[in-house]
């Protein structure tokens, strides 16, 4: 997986030649990159026809953002299509018989017994999927439907938000140029201005994963391994993780929280939630609480977290949830991390970042929290 993100932003990166000293849309950027990622994770070998579906899911969450306050009326609604409603079911009828051609072929190949390995379908998220939908067990076994639904879901849940997370972090790093030095000196001290993206070495370092960076490389040039894993390394960006965290917190993607059903009267303080009533939980409201985080509760100081989460939450934990909480947490919540670390710090080998004057600040809280006019940054190749 670390390897298809890498290689995601390779991509992006070798793009980004043509671009430098220039004005880039971040948002945007970042919006190929994501979905990259997901289509690579997803459909692996498959992943340029997952690419066209992502596309399509795409212009669907669009639909659905524009529509979300629409009213809808019972019966004649379901007579009467609008415009959008039409073009959303073309859309979602395509996405189906792209994911059915898609599985038909993995299937006509598992038959043919080419290109097959030991997992059988194959051990990207897709084929785990068809591995699902062919298993014997009917406890066991997902339908079409299914396995359709899984497919959307990945894509929603996993690229929208990254995109959004990933956007406002290179905002950040753009506008405090202090942190963006501490972020890069802590890359750079750690995988130098090499690539350092071998995923054979984690295997050899495993064992020695309670010690020092420092001393992994020391070993590891004496060993002359020459490129160290960059998964297992990843760990260590600790000044990169404090300020991913407080970008989660200034600027939470999925910033409307959840809703949850009180399944039987519970008493939280001095409320008492009655069975059957619907409580919303708005992690943005919770994350600019100055009773929790303090008085500066409104500026970008990733230090909070140097001591843990309990300690800048004033001991409320919990009240830091950009990945929600419970039985539904966010299941991509490492995935994420990790792809917004191997980001990070690929981009600032390689660039300095600044902010143009035409970028506007504009958070526009649509199914995610999203900067309207996109990010304009300049790209200062280092
Ligand atoms: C910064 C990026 C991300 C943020 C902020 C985020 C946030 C969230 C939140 C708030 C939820 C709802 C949790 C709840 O209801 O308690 C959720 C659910 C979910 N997320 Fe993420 N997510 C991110 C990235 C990802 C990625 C990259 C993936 C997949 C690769 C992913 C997969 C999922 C799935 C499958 C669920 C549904 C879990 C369930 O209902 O059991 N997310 N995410």
């Amino acid at each position: 997986m670390m390897g298809d993100m890498v290689a995601s932003v390779e991509m992006m990166l070798e793009r980004w030649k043509e671009k430098e000293g220039a004005e880039v849309e971040i948002y945007e950027e970042l919006r190929t990159l994501t979905s990259e990622v997901i289509s690579r994770t997803a459909f692996g070998s498959s992943f340029e026809e997952g690419k066209q579906i992502f596309g399509m899911l795409h212009k669907m969450m669009a639909l659905a953002e524009t529509n979300m306050y629409t009213i809808r009326l019972p019966l004649i609604s379901n007579i009467f299509k609008t415009v959008d409603e039409m073009e959303a079911e073309r859309l979602d009828q395509g996405i189906a018989d792209s994911i059915i051609d898609i599985v038909k072929k993995r299937e006509e190949k598992v038959k043919c017994q080419q290109d097959v390995d030991s997992n059988g379908y194959g051990s990207d998220y897709l084929g785990l999927l068809i591995q699902a939908h062919h298993d014997e067990d009917e406890t066991k076994k997902i339908s079409m439907e299914q396995l359709i639904d899984e497919c959307r879901t990945l894509y929603a849940a996993g690229q929208e938000t990254a995109n959004a997370a990933l956007s406002w972090m290179i905002l950040l790093l753009a506008i405090h140029r202090d942190w963006q030095e501490k972020v890069r000196n802590e890359v750079i001290s750690i995988f130098g201005h090499e690539k350092c993206l071998d995923f054979d070495g984690i295997a050899r370092l495993k064992i020695v994963s309670k010690l020092s960076p420092s001393f992994m490389f020391h070993i590891a040039r004496i060993m002359s391994i020459r490129r160290i894993s960059f998964i297992f390394l990843i760990i260590y960006l600790l000044q990169t993780g404090m300020f991913i965290l407080e970008t989660l917190r200034l600027y939470t993607p999925v910033y409307t929280g959840f809703i949850r059903d009180i399944g039987k009267e519970a008493t939280l303080g001095k409320l008492t939630g009655l069975d059957g009533v619907q409580c919303h939980i708005p992690f943005i409201m919770i994350h600019h609480d100055p009773k929790i985080w303090g008085e500066d509760v409104h500026a970008f100081k990733p230090e909070r977290f140097l001591d843990g989460i309990a300690k800048a939450t004033n001991n409320n934990p919990t009240a830091f949830m950009p990945f929600g909480m419970g039985h539904h947490i966010c299941a991509g919540s490492n995935f994420a991390i990790n792809e917004a670390k191997i980001t990070i710090a690929m981009i600032l080998q390689r660039y300095s970042l600044t902010l143009s004057p035409g970028y506007v600040h504009a958070p526009h809280p649509g199914l995610t929290l999203r900067p309207a006019y996109g990010i304009q940054i300049i790209l200062n190749a280092l």
